[in-house]
């Protein structure tokens, strides 16, 4: 039996998902991904917002091989809390092939982050999504920032488009590399050259350390279709959006499954036609090469700057 219950109306991750008929390059990296527990193994943080199901390390890497990924970027899930342990974990047993993001609190020790530096943490997250987390002041945030930025580490940011504008001072005061998570969340049924994806567009113009994932179109999208039942074109509605962005910034994207896809109500995808997605949002090899396998590598696998 699991050791926890799950949220109620919780959407498993699919299972056999189909292979890619789009085959990534060599090297490329799901740069947007978690791990869930195992519960039993590793508990979900009291102050979370949902309980999943599990999502283990050899589940995340036996969906690696079969769509034909190289490496993984795991991303520590708000279920977790600041308990980095599983997301740790995983690295650990990665053979190099993982990097990390963590979230941490201020209260975190120099040699505690010196310990997750070693695993292959390279950043931490904050998030402004409310129905996912409690709200951290933003001093205490930036005093974290200004702790990692000495060993190379970047934020990720987390945030709905709706609360750009209230956040676009405290975003461009950080001192490090911003990655925005999903695009900054869109509306996309406003249009693409509409104010709210301009200030988006506007943001990552005037601020050159700001990158963004053009990731989850399956959160995103209104009108489908889904990524189900072999569809080759799905999410259309996203794709003027996360093309926009990969053909105004080709060396600031980078791209994630978001397995195993938390929160999600409607439907569960299936992540091989997730991967048929990319070459809607970046049509050329070399689009593609840079989203998937230049960016990341060079963000997540380029010089350590700690002794
Ligand atoms: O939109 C979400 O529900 C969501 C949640 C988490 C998380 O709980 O960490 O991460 C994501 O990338 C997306």
């Amino acid at each position: 039996m699991a050791a926890f219950e799950k949220t109620p109306g919780w959407l498993d991750w699919y299972a056999n998902p189909s292979k890619p008929r789009f085959q990534v390059p060599a090297g490329a990296v799901d740069a947007h991904c978690h791990v869930f527990g195992p519960g039993d193994q590793f508990p979900f943080a009291p102050e979370r917002k949902y309980t999943p199901c599990d999502a283990s390390k050899d589940q995340l890497f036996a969906l690696r091989d079969h769509l034909g990924f190289d490496k993984n970027v795991i991303v520590q899930a708000t279920c977790h809390g600041a308990d980095n342990r599983a997301m740790v974990d995983a690295l650990k047993a990665s053979d190099g092939r993982a990097r990390g993001i963590a979230t941490v609190r201020r209260s975190i020790t120099d040699e505690e982050l010196k310990e997750l530096h070693d695993a292959g943490v390279r950043g931490v997250r904050f998030n402004f999504v409310k129905r996912l987390v409690d709200f951290t002041p933003k001093d205490e945030l930036m005093e974290i920032a200004s702790r990692i930025a000495p060993l190379g580490w970047h934020v990720v940011i987390y945030f709905e488009a709706v609360d750009l504008p209230e956040l676009w001072d405290f975003f461009t005061s950080l001192p490090t590399t911003v990655v925005v998570d999903h695009m900054g969340r869109p509306d996309v049924t406003q249009p693409v050259d509409g104010p709210e994806f301009e200030l988006f567009v506007k943001f990552m113009r005037e601020n050159p350390n700001v990158w963004s994932k053009v990731s989850c179109p399956e959160r995103l999208s209104h009108t489908g279709p889904r990524a189900l039942g072999g569809e080759q074109n799905a999410y259309r509605d996203v794709v003027p959006f996360a093309r926009r962005i990969v053909e105004t910034f080709p060396d600031r994207v980078l791209w994630g499954t978001d397995w195993p896809h938390p929160n999600l109500k409607d439907h569960m995808p299936d992540d091989g036609l997730l991967v048929d997605f990319i070459p809607h949002i970046a049509p050329t090899a070399d689009l593609q090469r840079k989203l998937l396998v230049d960016n990341p590598t060079r963000l997540y696998w380029g010089e350590s700057h700690v002794a």
